[in-house]
């Protein structure tokens, strides 16, 4: 293998991985920098008096210059500061404190009010500058990245500036005092805001006229700094029970130590996208060397075909097994082309047992989802043991390839999907094999009827039992089996994505061992791999079934890992 000097870019970070990794504490400052850094920040104090002095516009700027050289939630620097030097507003805003501090004192019990009043709380009127710092929050937060979930996040921001302009202050020796004691409708009014800003309130700047040794509120007893101890949890809130878990991921240093492998090839880091995370995953399971694997089908028959749910009769599931026993059936030879071999399952193909497939097949009785569950839950425990053993066995020296065979099994999937990631049934029902619209509308109905029989769903092997069918059940257990061994776990399309959600809701560190092969034309698909958290490798509207799009995926996979064992390395 060839080794070539490492290519440094010309822009961003130039460091190498083994760089950081020989030296992972090197981006620290010196000891001096760093106890200065402790030392303003434990010198910070809320200041209520001050100098009439003014302060010098090249100070003003520094202090807001790290104001703005604050932390923000997807960049959006939502943070505007009005800086207030005209006595008019500021004696305005002055009455506005006064007002509150009595309104906030006649809400307390007499003690409590007169300490309230002996405290000197606003300074706006003393201090030369107010700075208001605002948020403008116009823009939607779901298009700001991170606030989607935390709407609120623009806020802290501007906390955070805030906290940044406060902690230079101090290094300049300037006094800063943060009053909210406002209406916020009435600061808005004062200074002429649009809709949809709205303050953090008023900071009074300038020179301190008092040099405070301890915080004013703790010296006037109203509260202690708490012991760090006593706000300090470890991984979880205090007394809240862990998660049962009997798997793990890969350990972090295993993933660090996959990417830094990535790292040392002669390319751009990351530059074979999601096939490069795939590739990382593996690496960190211990699973770099693999040159094969195993495709395992599962095969079942569905009651549910009775509502006229699919567009071909239910004999296919059978003929399609007997073919992949026989080498011949698509997802088999896609898997033979792709370097895996086979294991084909008979999970309850009607007509007796499939010869020449692996028996796990249900022994009670099976339903229509409608009108009674799947299958008992006896059988599905049992099946997902069967799946499992067959993954640990699967998973032993290659990749593990999730295929499924089941005429009507998209209406399974779907009345699974609502159970296991509770969504309506319109998110996720689609046309299957080529279902038309009236057969959509037949697919939805029964499905809605399903979800409604079995109400409240408990737990994924409940789910499985009431809404999934044995198929799904096998493959959940091949699932967990695998990545038990840590195996990778390549998925295919809708049905098997749910029998791996499955498995991943038992258990959540399987996760880890999964890569999405594709994302397949089923309409509830993406849903799907979403609450998977996992990307597709592939995107080609398959709708075959059988493990195609899981071994097409795989040999990417194989051949990313060759590249990555094989390509020429960089020298550091
Ligand atoms: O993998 C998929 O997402 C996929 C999408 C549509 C159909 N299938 C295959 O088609 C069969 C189910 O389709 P259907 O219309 O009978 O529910 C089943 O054998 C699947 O393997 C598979
Ligand atoms: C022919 C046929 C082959 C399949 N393979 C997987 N699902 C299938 C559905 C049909 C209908």
């Amino acid at each position: 293998m060839s080794v070539h000097p490492r290519p440094v870019p010309l822009i961003g970070d130039p460091t190498a991985a083994s760089e950081r990794a020989a030296d992972p504490t090197g981006w620290a400052f010196d000891p001096a920098d760093r106890d200065a850094l402790h030392r303003v920040l434990a010198a910070r104090r809320d200041v209520r008096r001050y100098r009439p002095d003014p302060v010098p516009a090249d100070v003003l700027e520094r202090v807001l210059t790290a104001a703005h050289t604050a932390p923000s939630v997807g960049h959006s620097q939502p943070w505007r500061f009005v800086v207030v030097t005209d006595p008019n507003v500021r004696d305005r805003a002055a009455v506005l404190t006064d007002r509150e501090r009595l309104r906030q004192a006649a809400q307390l019990e007499p003690d409590a009010a007169r300490r309230l009043l002996d405290l000197k709380l606003e300074g706006v009127r003393d201090a030369p500058l107010g700075v208001v710092v605002c948020c403008d929050r116009r823009a939607p937060a779901a298009g700001v990245l991170g606030r989607a979930t935390y709407p609120d996040a623009d806020l802290w921001s501007c906390a955070a500036a805030i906290q940044n302009l406060w902690l230079a202050a101090r290094a300049e020796g300037l006094g800063l005092g943060w009053v909210t004691l406002f209406r916020p409708a009435d600061l808005a009014e004062l200074l002429g805001l649009p809709d949809g800003v709205e303050t953090l309130g008023w900071l009074c700047l300038g020179w301190p006229d008092e040099r405070p040794p301890a915080p004013g509120l703790e010296r006037a007893g109203w509260s202690q700094r708490l012991p760090l101890a006593d706000v300090l949890m470890t991984d979880r809130w205090a007394g809240a029970a862990p998660p049962p878990s009997a798997l793990r991921g890969p350990d972090q240093p295993d993933v660090v130590a996959a990417r830094d492998g990535g790292d040392r090839l002669l390319t751009p880091p990351g530059s074979l996208g999601v096939l490069d995370a795939a590739v990382d995953r593996a690496v960190a399971l211990g699973r770099g060397g693999v040159t094969g694997g195993v495709l395992v089908l599962a095969a079942a028959d569905h009651p549910v075909t009775v509502h006229g749910v699919s567009a071909f009769d239910p004999r296919v599931t059978r003929d399609v097994t007997e073919a992949a026993v026989a080498g011949t059936a698509v997802g088999v030879t896609t898997a033979r082309g792709a370097g895996l071999t086979a294991v084909v399952v008979d999970a309850g193909v009607a007509g007796g047992p499939v010869p020449g497939a692996v028996g796990a097949r249900p022994a009670g009785p099976r339903g229509d989802l409608v009108g009674s569950p799947a299958m008992t839950a006896e059988d599905t425990t049992a099946l997902v043991e069967a799946g499992r053993a067959l993954g640990r066995e699967a998973g032993a020296s290659g990749l593990v390839a999730l295929g499924e065979v089941g005429v009507a099994n998209t209406t399974v999937a779907a009345a699974l999907a609502c159970a296991l990631l509770h969504v309506e049934p319109a998110a996720v029902v689609g046309l299957g094999s080529g279902a038309d619209s009236a057969m959509l509308a037949r697919k939805a109905a029964v499905v809605t009827a399903a979800v409604a029989r079995a109400g409240v769903v408990p737990d994924p092997l409940t789910a499985l039992a009431q809404l999934g069918g044995p198929e799904l059940a096998v493959l959940a257990g091949v699932a967990l089996g695998a990545a038990e061994v840590r195996a990778v776990v390549v998925v295919d399309g809708f049905a098997a994505s749910l029998a791996a959600l499955a498995a991943v809701q038992l258990e959540p560190a399987v996760q880890a061992s999964l890569v999405a092969g594709q994302r397949s034309r089923e309409r509830g698909h993406d849903l799907v791999l979403q609450a998977l958290g996992c990307e597709p490798l592939l995107d080609l509207r398959l709708r075959a079934g059988e493990g195609v799009g899981a071994v097409l995926a795989a040999s990417l996979l194989l051949q990313g890992l060759a590249v990555r064992r094989t390509a020429a390395r960089v020298d550091r």
